[in-house]
């Protein structure tokens, strides 16, 4: 008895085991994440969990719809989820760059599957998908991000001082879903605190969802703080991709539940073709825009090394480097 409870609690904490229960890998097609290190002794901390979905802190699952208020579409023939699918239904008709094209993907030919240029380098709008609570199958052309990552990534240890990183063990293509980032979803409040007793800059882990608060909002919950995803503790493998100033991939909004927009997933895409084994970045401080202004992040960093204050130096090696990550 004693036996097993050790066992349980070494199970509990090992990565390996953590990484096998991903239900990704059970699927008929099985990507592997693994975990590699050709430089020194340094491993994942044991305080650090692989986890597959956000789990939902203290006081965010009361903000989830009851179940009769999600909607999903009821699209009996998967391509109509192209043109015409409910799931559809809040884009918004004047900002969306080529209203012919409801759906973000290309559906047919050669890119099929891959997220349409057009969104991907000059669009700000958030993705809508279908999901579980929709009648389409899982081959239903906007169902992208709900499929899951396509390819066998790796966490590796960098050999300039930036730590771990991440990169695909095949070849990307520009347009190609990538994963999402996991973490801890917690609430403003949180995430504030978290912020204040940390030693360090916790920004470096939270990303808030943020897509749809404003102060301005005729909603009442977007008027507010939003919540934020803590990826430092418990997150899935894209919390090891580190920052470029001219970075390969950008981050997305993509809704999956419209009752349940606050909650947001959060999704990257490559900008261009990756070739194998290339590391994987995004840009920590442009977010979800895809162009960082590089003047400004520079210039502020100056003045608050010059007040003494926190900055981190930029390891990213571009040729269009700001220098400074914060
Ligand atoms: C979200 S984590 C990324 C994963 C991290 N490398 C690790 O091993 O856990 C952010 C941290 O990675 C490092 N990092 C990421 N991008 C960097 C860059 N361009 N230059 C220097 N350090 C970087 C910094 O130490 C930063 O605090």
């Amino acid at each position: 008895m004693e036996g097993k409870k050790e066992f349980a609690e070494e199970e509990r904490r090992c990565h390996f085991c953590q990484i096998r229960a991903f239900a990704i890998a059970q699927k008929p097609h099985c990507y592997t994440l693994a975990i590699t290190n050709d430089v020194d002794d340094e491993w994942i901390s044991l305080d650090f969990r692989f986890i597959e979905k956000c789990v939902l802190g203290q006081g965010v699952k009361e903000s989830l719809a009851p179940h009769g208020y999600r909607v999903g579409c009821e699209c009996k023939r998967d391509e109509d989820c192209a043109t015409q699918c409910l799931c559809l239904d809040d884009l918004d008709p004047d900002n969306i760059i080529n209203p012919k094209y409801k759906n973000a993907y290309y559906t047919a030919g050669e890119r099929k599957g891959l997220l349409r240029y057009e969104i991907l380098e000059l669009s700000s709008d958030e993705i809508y998908e279908c999901s579980d609570l929709c009648g389409c199958s899982m081959d239903c052309p906007n169902r992208v991000v709900g499929r899951g990552r396509k390819f066998n990534i790796e966490i590796f240890k960098t050999k300039d001082g930036r730590g771990f990183g991440v990169r695909a063990r095949e070849d990307i293509r520009k347009g190609q879903f990538i994963d999402r980032y996991v973490g801890e979803i917690i609430t403003p409040e949180e995430a504030n605190r978290r912020r204040d007793t940390a030693k360090y800059r916790k920004d470096l882990y939270l990303f808030a969802l943020d897509k749809f608060n404003h102060s301005q909002s005729d909603e009442q919950r977007f008027r507010g703080e939003p919540y934020e995803v803590d990826g430092e503790f418990m997150a899935g493998p894209t919390r090891f991709i580190n920052h470029s100033c001219q970075p390969n991939l950008r981050v997305m909004a993509v809704v999956t539940d419209r009752a349940n927009k606050h909650l947001h997933e959060l999704c990257f895409f490559a900008l261009e073709d990756i070739p194998r084994f290339t590391e994987l970045t995004f840009d920590y401080v442009a977010g979800t825009s895809t162009a960082g202004d590089n003047a400004t992040v520079a210039k502020e960093a100056k003045e608050r090394q010059a007040k003494g204050e926190f900055t981190q130096k930029c390891l990213c090696g571009a040729k269009k480097c700001r220098g400074f990550l914060w």
